[in-house]
């Protein structure tokens, strides 16, 4: 969670006497598509509906194994017997990895002993429920609870992890002096209607207390890191309570209050035991402060209203719009000889067939709606892996973000040898959401200069710029679908507690 950061040609400022915070700003030029920066996300999920199929490292998120362990893998969920394979490629998309389980066995899979490292160290530990976990197992609970209720939970516990990790594994942080966490709310743009928003909690001890030569304590030089940590997260982006945010709307301010308390329970269950065993955390300042209802609450508020989307297409499924489309996208070159187009064309459409099949069964015909809607049960997930247990029937709303997008290969398919349009998306694309430090930091406006693809097909997001940009330009993303008309933006916008004040926007287009 490194949150300094020196980007060539970027800068960050903060605007005087104005309700938009900070902004990123260009120091120099970028062409039209240039790369401006790439950056991995602080924390990030999966969503939990996605887990059961598509099939992804529990860290980087790349889709594990290879094209045909991926078919294999979609076989099981959908119970099809058929088990031809797909021939080998020489391409991009025909990847090998290596498949690793996670150390503890819970079920959570890495592409590479380094991802399961990354995880296991950085947070993983804290949240794995292990191998054959009793239903009674306080941290089991806090999933089943964050699947039935909002799975921004989990992205929240993700944030506590990696913060107890840093705490438990760093050799300077010893018993904290002073700890001051500004929960206070840094930001200006009041035009929300919440009034409530400057609680400031002040958690002291007394363990020691180094002071410097003037007899005050050293809260800067001397904090111990968890102030530190917290110091930089919550004075760095925007927050306030969880429910005076809501940007899903989903659920009322009780709710929110009331699952938040929930959860936070539950959570304190699962954690205090395993702080309390360390003596790196075994300290009632820290455990007190971070699992409190004041630091959840506006942790959660922090990532509501920091949060992007993370999304890209399954190979699997950039294979089969290939093969229908010759001429576009990463199969062309070299070009996929037609025997390879038939015997692969013969495999992928047995699994459509599946497909359809399953979904004529489940939910009768799979028009263009269904195909869109990301709350369909896909079968089984395994109570097995780190944060997720099952399907979210509030899933928090992924499709807000704040600029995360698929890369470009287009949407519309149409099967090939038929006239039947077929449903947008067979082979599940990779859905989830996380906090990207830098991104969480650009505005928004209805005429972006900028765009973020996920063109690694993993959670690396590299943001490019959507024309020239001059140097001194703000970098603008947009938070919602800029292509609707006025009224619609506007009603979109509501919720992120601002007035856009775009070209656009006062213009009323
Ligand atoms: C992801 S943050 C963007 C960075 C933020 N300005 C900061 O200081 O951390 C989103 C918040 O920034 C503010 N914001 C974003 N775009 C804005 C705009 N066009 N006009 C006014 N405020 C904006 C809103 O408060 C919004 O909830």
């Amino acid at each position: 969670m490194n949150l300094q950061f020196s980007i060539a040609g970027v800068v960050s400022r903060r605007y005087i006497n104005e309700t938009k915070g900070r902004g990123l700003f260009a120091e120099k030029s970028f062409e039209k598509g240039e790369l401006i920066f790439s950056e991995r996300p602080l924390f990030s999920v999966q969503h939990v509906y996605n887990r059961a199929t598509a099939w992804t490292c529990g860290n980087c998120f790349k889709f594990l194994g290879s094209l045909n362990k991926q078919l294999l893998h979609y076989r099981k969920v959908f119970g099809i017997k058929e088990s031809s394979e797909l021939p080998e490629f020489e391409n991009a998309f025909n990847f090998h990895t290596k498949v690793y389980s996670c150390f503890a066995k819970c079920g959570e899979k890495y592409c590479s002993e380094e991802c399961r490292n990354v995880a296991f160290y950085s947070n993983h530990q804290i949240l794995c429920v292990g191998e054959q976990t009793p239903d009674s197992n306080p941290m089991y609970q806090f999933k089943k609870h964050s699947i039935e209720t909002n799975e921004l939970f989990l992205l929240a516990a993700q944030a506590i992890a990696c913060l107890i990790c840093r705490i438990a594994n760093d050799p300077s942080s010893d018993q904290p002096t002073q700890i001051t966490i500004p929960l206070t709310t840094n930001n200006n743009n009041n035009n929300s209607n919440n009034n409530n928003n400057t609680t400031t909690t002040t958690t002291t001890t007394t363990t020691t207390t180094t002071t410097n030569t003037n007899n005050t304590p050293e809260t800067i030089i001397q904090a111990p890191l968890v102030e530190r940590i917290c110091n930089e997260f919550f004075s760095e982006y925007q927050h306030r309570e969880w429910w005076d945010v809501r940007i899903d709307g989903n659920f009322t301010a009780e709710e929110g209050k009331q699952w938040a308390t929930e959860s936070l329970e539950l959570l304190r269950k699962a954690l205090i035991p395993l702080l309390q065993n360390n003596p790196k955390t075994n300290n009632q300042t820290f455990i007190g402060t971070v699992l409190s209802m004041d630091f959840y609450s506006h942790l959660l508020g922090l990532l509501e209203m920091n949060d992007n989307s993370i999304g890209f297409f399954n190979p699997l499924e950039l294979l089969r719009r290939d093969i229908n489309d010759i001429g576009k996208g990463p199969f062309t070159n070299p070009p996929i000889q037609k025997n390879l187009k038939d015997r692969s064309n013969a495999v992928l459409n047995s699994i459509v067939d599946a497909f359809r099949q399953y979904h004529n069964d489940q939910e009768g015909e799979c028009d263009q709606e269904d195909c869109n809607d990301h709350d369909h049960d896909h079968g089984d997930s395994p109570m097995v892996s780190d944060d997720h247990h099952g399907h979210n029937h509030h899933s928090h709303d992924h499709s807000h973000g704040h600029g995360g997008s698929h890369d470009d290969h287009a949407m519309e398919v149409t099967e090939e040898g038929g006239d039947e349009e077929i449903c947008e998306e067979v082979f599940p694309s990779f859905d989830g959401f996380g906090i990207f430090g830098l991104q969480a930091m650009v505005n928004h406006s209805c005429e972006p200069n900028i765009t973020v693809v996920f063109e690694n097909h993993d959670n690396r997001a590299h943001i490019k710029a959507l024309r020239r940009i001059e140097p001194g330009e703000e970098l603008f993303h947009t938070y919602i679908e800029e292509t609707n008309p006025y009224e619609v933006r506007q009603e979109d916008l509501i919720t992120y507690g601002f007035r856009c004040e775009c070209r656009k926007c006062l213009e009323k287009i």
